[in-house]
């Protein structure tokens, strides 16, 4: 029997949570008001964007960037003897004022603040503060943008926060998530080389490599973060029931009917195991002769915590390289003899990749790398973040043609190996979303579906390639 004091007391914490729920709820409800938020999900061709409460945009400036900020803070703060280390004594001093910095837009963003110019001096800060200013009045606000703008916004600025530091400047502050991650699938690395050396030329080989790269994007440090299945390789085929778009056959026939020399690029994503499955890929491209060459873009900065800097690029190679495994040391030879014989290329730098503009843009802002990407026979777009650069955040219906939806991007035949992590989608059959909305409304953000999807652009042999 409960004393009448101890009931008592319990009736009062379960009021006080009652009253700071309220509370929380009255908050949100005029935050919803003053930046009018919209109650409902996108319409179909509208862009995706915070300023919808039913969206995955909005649960990500609410909750998971905030969140995300707060753990780099938390990761810094730890991390600081190592981060010392690496950079010298005075970057105490600049971690003091980068964790300052990283507050404030924390603040900036859940006040709904307007994006600001950036001041620090870098090779992209005019193409980014002219994207800026390009943007209209309604679309400069974290809840109001569209979403792809905003959250390339936000990863820019951390960027140009760390920038801001003497010390700091150079310091990858996702580097350690990355290499931890990708030093932890090792085993599985080794297992998937032994059974992958000297696989013949055929559609099968290529359609199964082809789909281990793409599943291979459900490894990513933001959305998914755990680790792929130890038996993805042998159990590819299982995967077949959640490809929603499998235009594997379609790319196999592209590329064997492609003009002389040809070239494939490959947009990386994810560092790491998608990182290793993609090298995977075009050793078998390159190796079959599919290809005369395999180029891969990688990004400037750090980007989306997972993504491929040249930086990471290099760190992989040498850790094959150097590996005591021998499957891994043999694998690291062979890939820095294709650098060296230009077999495979690490593009130089392009900006594009880390700015705010979608791909039909590309033309318009970055030509050269429109006509650099023309040469090839196939570009390979990987991951979420590319698809929705490709789609340009817009909410297509989902069984809108592909090729319709890249909006005039076509410097090549065009794929995308995409596992989905947003609420994007076309080239779906017809009633797809319905019937997986309905089992599971959380679907497009679990990573558990992909496509791959190609846009098919036949080139003349008259094309030159430089
Ligand atoms: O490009 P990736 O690594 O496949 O995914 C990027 C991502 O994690 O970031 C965004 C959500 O914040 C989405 O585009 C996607 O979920």
């Amino acid at each position: 029997m409960q004393s009448d004091a101890s009931s008592r007391t319990e009736l009062t914490d379960a009021t006080i949570a009652d009253s700071e729920a309220t509370i929380e709820q009255l908050k949100e409800l005029r935050f919803n008001e003053k930046n009018l938020i919209i109650y409902s999900a996108p319409g179909i061709n509208d862009e995706l964007s915070a300023r919808y409460l039913r969206s995955f945009a909005f649960v990500t400036f609410k909750r998971r960037s905030p969140g995300f900020i707060g753990d780099l803070i938390t990761v810094l703060q730890n991390r600081e003897p190592e981060i010392i280390e690496e950079c010298g004594d005075y970057a105490h001093f600049d971690l003091k004022r980068t964790i300052w910095s990283l507050e404030l837009l924390r603040k900036e963003m859940l006040n709904n603040d307007e994006f600001q110019i950036f001041r620090v001096k870098a090779p992209d800060t005019e193409s980014w503060n002219a994207f800026l200013l390009g943007l209209t009045e309604d679309r400069r606000q974290w809840f109001s943008a569209v979403w792809l703008h905003a959250e390339c916004y936000m990863y820019r600025r951390i960027w140009s926060i760390f920038q801001r530091s003497d010390t700091l400047a150079n310091y990858d502050y996702f580097g350690e998530q990355k290499t931890s991650a990708a030093r932890s699938l090792t085993p599985l690395m080794r297992d998937i080389l032994e059974a992958t050396r000297k696989l013949p030329r055929s559609q099968e080989n290529f359609q199964h490599l082809l789909k281990l790269s793409a599943w291979a994007n459900r490894c990513d440090l933001s959305i998914t973060t755990e680790g792929p299945d130890a038996e993805i390789f042998h159990r590819i085929a299982e995967y077949d029931a959640d490809l929603l778009a499998d235009q594997s056959a379609d790319i196999w026939k592209d590329l064997t009917e492609a003009c002389e020399p040809v070239y494939v690029d490959i947009v990386c994503d994810n560092a790491g195991f998608e990182l290793f499955a993609d090298l995977l890929l075009a050793e078998y491209i390159v190796e079959s002769g599919l290809a005369r060459r395999v180029r891969f873009h990688a990004k400037a900065i750090p980007w989306f915590v997972s993504d491929v800097t040249h930086q990471d690029f290099h760190w992989m190679l040498n850790y094959f390289r150097k590996h005591d495994l021998p499957e891994l040391r043999a694998f690291g030879r062979k890939i820095r003899g294709y650098l060296r014989d230009r077999s495979f290329i690490l593009c130089d730098k392009s900006y594009f990749w880390t700015s705010g503009h979608d791909c039909s843009q590309m033309k318009r802002v970055q030509p050269c790398l429109y006509v650099y990407i023309s040469d090839s026979a196939l570009a390979i777009f990987k991951g979420d973040l590319n698809y929705r650069k490709l789609l340009g955040d817009i909410n297509y219906k989902s069984t809108a043609p592909f090729a319709d939806c890249l909006r005039g991007f076509q410097p090549t035949s065009v794929c995308a190996l995409r596992v989905i992590k947003s609420d994007i989608y076309c080239g779906l059959p017809v009633c797809a979303v319905e019937w997986l909305t309905e089992d599971n409304p959380e679907w497009m953000t679990a990573g558990k579906k992909a496509v791959i999807q190609v846009a098919i652009k036949h080139r003349l042999s008259s094309d030159t390639v430089v």
